[in-house]
């Protein structure tokens, strides 16, 4: 059997900044810790709510918090970030260190799954911190461009990690002695696609072009798109974009009449923009449905944004049909 490299050997020799990869080592590790909790669910008693609200709203589970506490505590521990800023946190944490880097985090993305054994993950994405101050909310409402490195773990049948620093994207998977093995040396979405991903549940209160874009999968071979298309929705945006990255595919969280004040589900800084870094590089698009994510200038910290990412000529389809 071949002799994979780890994640300090692949770091080694990625062309980005000594002080970029130590952050994404930390991040890696804390990654790994969290494995083990997800993995352990009940024995440790970890499974349920927590019995309170989140600024988002919405109700906390136990591990939102558990990991939530990780990730925190990891990267108060790292000299070379300034400043954090999660799902879980109403606003920024700030470490005392200067300078570096800020680090945004879904620490637990799936977690209405997480109850019930299906894939859950962890969204991380890194960014340059102002030089000499403590950095402010400001500074982290940066375009997702300015990204210097973006990941996400998930838990599922293997734990993975997917990377992108300075080009490319890579996958790591967990071994038994909670080492990032290299399995994915360069990652790769197809251009074109049978396979989308939505909740399909909330389609009466779409709007076009997701609608007439929807129907027109639906209506297969005999339809105007010529060829049949199948469904997939985890509902555990991590596990279902790393199938997008595997095999190729559509993802779509678009706006929708429930809630219409609000630009769709997904959070900008935490979900949507490392997720885009990682597609963009790996030769797919990401957009709100019509214009690309990373370009979005970020106004609020727990930003939501609405989500078309996936196989190139498929997420230009939507946006072209945005424009009729
Ligand atoms: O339950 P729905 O409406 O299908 O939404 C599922 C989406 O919500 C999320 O669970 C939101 O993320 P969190 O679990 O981190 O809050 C995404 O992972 C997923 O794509
Ligand atoms: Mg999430
Ligand atoms: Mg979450």
């Amino acid at each position: 059997m071949t002799t994979l490299t780890d994640l300090a050997g692949w770091l080694a020799n990625e062309p980005a900044s000594d002080d970029v990869k130590a952050v994404v080592a930390v991040v890696a590790g804390a990654c790994a810790e969290i494995s083990k909790v997800v993995a352990s669910g009940a024995i440790l008693g970890n499974l349920g709510a927590a019995g309170q609200v989140n600024v988002q709203d919405e109700e906390q589970k136990k591990l939102d918090i558990i990991t939530n506490d990780i990730l925190r505590d990891a990267l108060n521990g790292c000299p070379l970030v300034a400043g954090l800023a999660s799902e879980e946190l109403e606003v920024i944490e700030t470490t005392g260190a200067v300078g570096g880097f800020l680090v945004t985090f879904d620490p637990l993305d799936g977690s209405s799954n997480i109850d019930v054994n299906v894939s859950v993950g962890t969204i991380f994405s890194i960014l340059p911190a102002p030089a000499g101050v403590a950095p402010s909310e400001a500074d982290f409402l940066l375009p997702g461009r300015r990204q210097v490195a973006a990941g996400y773990a998930v838990y599922g049948p293997q734990t993975m990690l997917v990377l992108t620093l300075s080009q490319g994207v890579v996958a790591f998977t967990l071994d038994a002695d909670g080492a990032w093995l290299l399995t994915h040396g360069q990652v790769a979405i197809s251009a074109d696609t049978a396979e989308f991903a939505i909740n399909m549940s909330n389609q009466r209160h779409w709007a076009e072009p997701v609608r007439g874009y929807i129907d027109g999968c639906l209506q297969g071979k005999a339809g105007p798109r010529g060829k049949n298309f199948n469904m997939r929705w985890v509902a555990s945006m991590v596990a279902d974009v790393h199938r997008i990255l595997m095999r190729g595919g559509i993802f779509l969280y678009p706006w929708d009449a429930r809630e219409p004040d609000k630009p769709g589900k997904l959070r900008l800084l935490y979900e949507a923009n490392p997720m885009s870094l990682i597609v963009e590089r790996a030769g797919g698009r990401s957009t709100d449905g019509v214009n690309p994510i990373l370009d979005i200038q970020p106004t609020k910290l727990h930003q939501r944004v609405p989500v078309v990412l996936g196989s190139a000529n498929e997420v230009a389809l939507v946006a072209e049909m945005a424009a009729r």
